[in-house]
């Protein structure tokens, strides 16, 4: 296909999303990486390939480029005009209606009972992977996704834990199993995002401690106190802590919070809206004016108002920004992961030689000490995979990328 690079739109752990236009003038999106860094991409591009679900964001093919004597991997997909969720989170001042929450909340889920039908766990759900368009809410970002084999339940292949640490399952960050409830429990997260424009578990600064809290801790995250009872009764199907109570995407679209938004003819009133072409748009809200929830009506009115507008100012001029904040952490990938797996053994084991002290002066001194005193206390990192992944998601993304070596210690096993 021919076509041209546009401005750049989006950039992610791995790759670099801009517009594009083709020969025929057509707007889409392409998700770009150096070709020998492009293994991820190429994963994301054998599912996006064959799936096609109006919740999920549309591939439109791929190929390989040459620019400025660099091979590039491009991924092309649909172009999202109203960018992510969480962007359209804090573009409300922080915090969405609970009408719109539950009007999100039944696409994305719409699109997460479509990918669990077809096998595929998303691994990664979260406001930043959920992009807006004229149709609202599409699943995007299948970097992190696994098939699952559908007569055992496990995953297809020996694929190891990814994800986005705050949204992990108790499961996931135990390092035990990464199945369907696990985005399950992800989507829990993502509505306590959408109500309160913070991450789920919001007191908790060090990601070690958080890792640590999810898999150990017993607790929940809080769910906010202003929600309805039904809204609040939603997260309880999402947030249990044993994968197997929590509600299946096909049980949770049947929720009452979810009864107006999913039910035949107010799914055919979505989608005979006008198109709005971004977030922003009156349009989107005018179609959901006086649409009945549980506990009222859409007031479409507190959209736009003063104190909505206030409360955007409130978040641009200084209020936390914790997706800012996230961009810090890594999202595990395998061979990141299997590259830290072995340095932490390095530094937590008794068997610290020259080589394994070098490592250490590369990773940032203080986390170092946090690893190594939070291993010390919870045993030995060999006696699972649990450690090693609070322990690597501890570092901040920009230490690890630009200070360790992964090519040399890419041949450390996975415990
Ligand atoms: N189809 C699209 N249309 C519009 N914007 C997009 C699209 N895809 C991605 N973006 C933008 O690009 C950003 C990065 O995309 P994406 O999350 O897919 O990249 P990534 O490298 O896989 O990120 P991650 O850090 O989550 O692994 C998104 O947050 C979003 O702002």
């Amino acid at each position: 296909m021919d076509w041209s690079r546009g401005h750049a739109i989006g950039r992610g752990s791995s790759a670099t999303v801009s517009v594009a236009t083709s020969g025929s003038g057509d707007i889409f999106a392409v998700k770009s990486i150096e070709l020998p860094q492009s293994e991820f991409l190429q994963r994301e591009q054998q599912f996006l390939s064959c799936l096609c679900h109006p919740h999920v964001v549309t591939y439109k093919g791929c190929d390989i480029t040459r620019e400025n004597n660099t091979f590039m991997y491009n991924l092309f997909m649909e172009y999202m005009s109203g960018g992510t969720l969480s962007d359209a989170v804090c573009d409300q001042g922080g915090r969405l209606d609970e009408a719109l929450m539950g009007y999100y909340t039944s696409q994305i889920l719409q699109g997460l009972d479509y990918l669990h039908s077809r096998g595929v766990v998303h691994c990664d759900i979260k406001g930043r992977n959920v992009l807006i368009g004229e149709k609202g809410a599409k699943i995007a970002d299948l970097g992190c996704a696994k098939w699952i084999n559908s007569v055992t339940g496990h995953t297809m292949a020996a694929v190891p834990i990814g994800g986005t640490p705050m949204f992990m399952a108790p499961e996931v960050a135990r390092g035990e199993d990464q199945g369907f409830p696990a985005d399950t429990w992800a989507l829990g997260c993502t509505v306590i995002e959408m109500a309160t424009g913070c991450p789920p578990w919001p007191n908790v600064n060090n990601p070690m401690s958080v890792l640590y809290r999810i898999a150990f801790s017993g607790e929940l995250p809080e769910f906010p106190d202003f929600l309805s009872s039904q809204a609040k009764d939603f997260l309880s199907k999402c947030l249990r802590r044993d994968p197997k109570e929590r509600w299946t995407a096909k049980q949770l679209l049947k929720h009452p919070f979810l009864e107006a938004f999913v039910s035949p003819e107010k799914q055919s009133q979505d989608i005979t809206t006008s198109s709005p072409t971004s977030i922003l748009d009156q349009g989107i809200w005018n179609s959901m004016e006086g649409l009945e929830i549980p506990g009222g009506f859409v007031n479409t009115n507190s959209l736009n108002s003063p104190a909505s507008r206030i409360g955007k100012l409130s978040v641009e001029s200084g209020l936390p920004n914790w997706a800012k904040w996230e961009e810090t952490w890594i999202t595990i990938r395998r061979n990141e992961a299997v590259a830290l797996c072995g340095s932490v053994t390095a530094l937590v084991g008794d068997e610290v030689d020259g080589d394994d002290m070098e490592l250490e002066s590369t990773v940032n001194v203080g986390e170092a000490e946090e690893w190594i005193s939070f291993l010390g206390s919870n045993g030995s990192c060999s006696n699972s995979c649990s450690n090693f992944l609070m322990a690597c998601t501890c570092v901040e993304h920009s230490d690890v990328m630009s200070s360790l070596n992964f090519e040399r210690h890419k041949d450390a096993q996975v415990l």
